[in-house]
């Protein structure tokens, strides 16, 4: 593959297509494998729709050698193209992984830093080995900051990820028990989510760490600039304000950012939003900027969005779900002030041999605490005991909310992706 020719082409029509479904015309199209369709198939398709070029990896496909480039494999095509451009911008890269809370701290430090910077930031959740290199590729050369999500489900996935975005600054939002199925267990989520550390440590980077998770501070070790945040003891630090809905953050120190009012629940968003305080804080954004564009950020998509139905207030946490961030939504939950509450929750994904144990582990943590009533909907809830109610999918809990009528009550509706237990209040 010609880098060079590939980039001058990229240069001319600077978007990126892979899906023949959205092309603009003048898009540069990569024909990617997946699970259901061999892109090749559709790059004839492509031009015709208007792509300004295509780049194949299967000879018989390559159809138009005027408008086409034959390469070995396209998604590396795509990857090594986002490497050559990463290294035209001498801009801070800012890598942010973890197991929960990667998408709400990337978007609240882009909104931090956006008050004063040109940024872009990864859009949604396109966080993995097509996604990140997508995102390097929609940087213009105007850009001063950019935000990076990178997600993972196995080992080498994060060292991968920093060998294209070769980021300068990073943040591991926490480490839990999510994706135990491909990381190995939970210390294979460590090693895996460290190998961001590890790039940070040998290339002269900066880590921004939250100093409460005794574990982050350890693996930090040895790296050049490492930058604390969290209650106190810190670089950078604040304190989550009791008793509100909304979580307040009330930052203290020297720091001049004063009380954020966000919109957003549950006290595990706090170092989501001390993350943001503490980037934005060391990029140098006047103080009085960072709370009003903290405040501003309402979450999307089913990440903990309050919703107002009647006289009920439904927490839609149905974005995804693992036993820690289980734990922290039900810890959450628990402290509210409510006359009623209700749980709703869908079965958790990828644990693979603790599945059941961890089914079990938050069945019986739900016998804990008095909750008004308690649903538990398909998945490995079908295989543990416990005295709640089991329905086999939401929409059969969908049914049986209807059929409650509450009042005055608290719902909290949680689950993993696939569960899609956001159909509980579907019309
Ligand atoms: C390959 C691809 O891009 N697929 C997208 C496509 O899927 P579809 O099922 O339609 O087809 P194929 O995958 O078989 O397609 C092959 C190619 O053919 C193209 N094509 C097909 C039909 C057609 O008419 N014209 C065509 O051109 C097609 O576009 C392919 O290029 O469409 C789906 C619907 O839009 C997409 O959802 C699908 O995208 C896949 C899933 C993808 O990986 N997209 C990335 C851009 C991305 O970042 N997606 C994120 C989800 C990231 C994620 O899950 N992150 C995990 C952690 C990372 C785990 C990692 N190891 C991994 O496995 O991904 C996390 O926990 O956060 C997103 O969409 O939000
Ligand atoms: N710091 C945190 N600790 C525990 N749980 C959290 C934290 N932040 C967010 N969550 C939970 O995770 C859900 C999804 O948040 P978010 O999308 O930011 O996470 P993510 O890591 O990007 O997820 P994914 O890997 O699935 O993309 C939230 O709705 C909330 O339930
Ligand atoms: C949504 C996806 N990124 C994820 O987090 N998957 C887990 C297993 C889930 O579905 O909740």
């Amino acid at each position: 593959m010609n880098i060079e020719q590939l980039y001058s082409t990229y240069l001319q029509n600077p978007s990126i297509q892979t899906d023949t479904r959205k092309l603009k015309a003048g898009d540069l199209f990569f024909a990617l494998k997946g699970g259901n369709f061999n892109g090749n198939e559709f790059a004839a398709k492509a031009l015709e729709l208007g792509a300004s070029f295509a780049v194949v990896d299967e000879e018989k496909y390559f159809t138009q050698p005027d408008k086409m480039m034959l390469v070995n494999d396209a998604l590396e095509a795509l990857q090594q193209l986002a490497l050559h451009h990463r290294k035209q911008l001498g801009i801070p890269f800012i890598a942010i992984t973890g197991t929960n809370g990667k998408t709400t701290t990337k978007e609240l430090i882009n909104a931090a830093l956006s008050s004063n910077y040109k940024t872009y930031a990864t859009v949604g959740n396109l966080n993995n080995h097509i996604g990140v290199p997508l995102t390097i590729l929609s940087i213009r050369e105007d850009v001063e900051l950019a935000v990076i999500e990178m997600g993972a489900n196995h080992q080498r996935e994060i060292e991968a990820y920093c060998k294209i975005a070769l980021p300068t600054h990073g943040i591991i939002t926490n480490i839990g028990k999510a994706h135990l199925e491909g990381f190995g267990g939970e210390e294979g989520v460590k090693k895996a989510k460290g190998e961001l550390y590890d790039y940070l440590r040998a290339n002269n980077g900066t880590v921004f760490v939250c100093n409460e998770y005794g574990y982050l501070m350890e693996m930090s070790q040895g790296i050049p600039h490492i930058v604390t945040y969290g209650q106190e003891n810190a670089d950078y630090t604040g304190k989550p304000v009791a008793d509100k809905a909304f979580l307040e953050v009330e930052v203290t120190g020297d720091s001049k950012v004063g009380l954020i009012q966000t919109q957003l629940v549950g006290a595990y968003n706090f170092p989501n939003v001390m993350a943001a305080v503490t980037v934005a804080s060391y990029f140098k954004v006047p103080a009085q900027k960072i709370a009003p564009a903290i405040a501003a950020y309402v979450p999307s998509n089913n990440r903990s969005q309050v919703i107002r139905q009647e006289s009920n207030t439904i927490i839609m946490d149905a974005y995804n779900a693992n036993p820690s961030s289980m734990k922290a939504a039900l810890d959450n939950f628990a402290g509210l002030q409510a006359p009623k509450k209700v749980l709703l929750l869908g079965a958790m994904m990828e644990l693979g041999e603790d599945s059941i144990k961890e089914h079990q582990a938050l069945a019986d943590a739900l016998q804990r605490t008095h909750w008004d009533a308690v649903v538990l909907v398909g998945g490995d809830f079908q295989k543990v005991t416990h005295p709640y109610i089991f329905l086999p999918d939401a929409l059969e809990a969908k049914k049986w909310l209807e059929q409650q009528q509450f009042k005055n009550t608290y719902i909290l509706v949680k689950g993993s992706r696939s569960t899609g237990m956001e159909r509980v209040i579907s019309q």
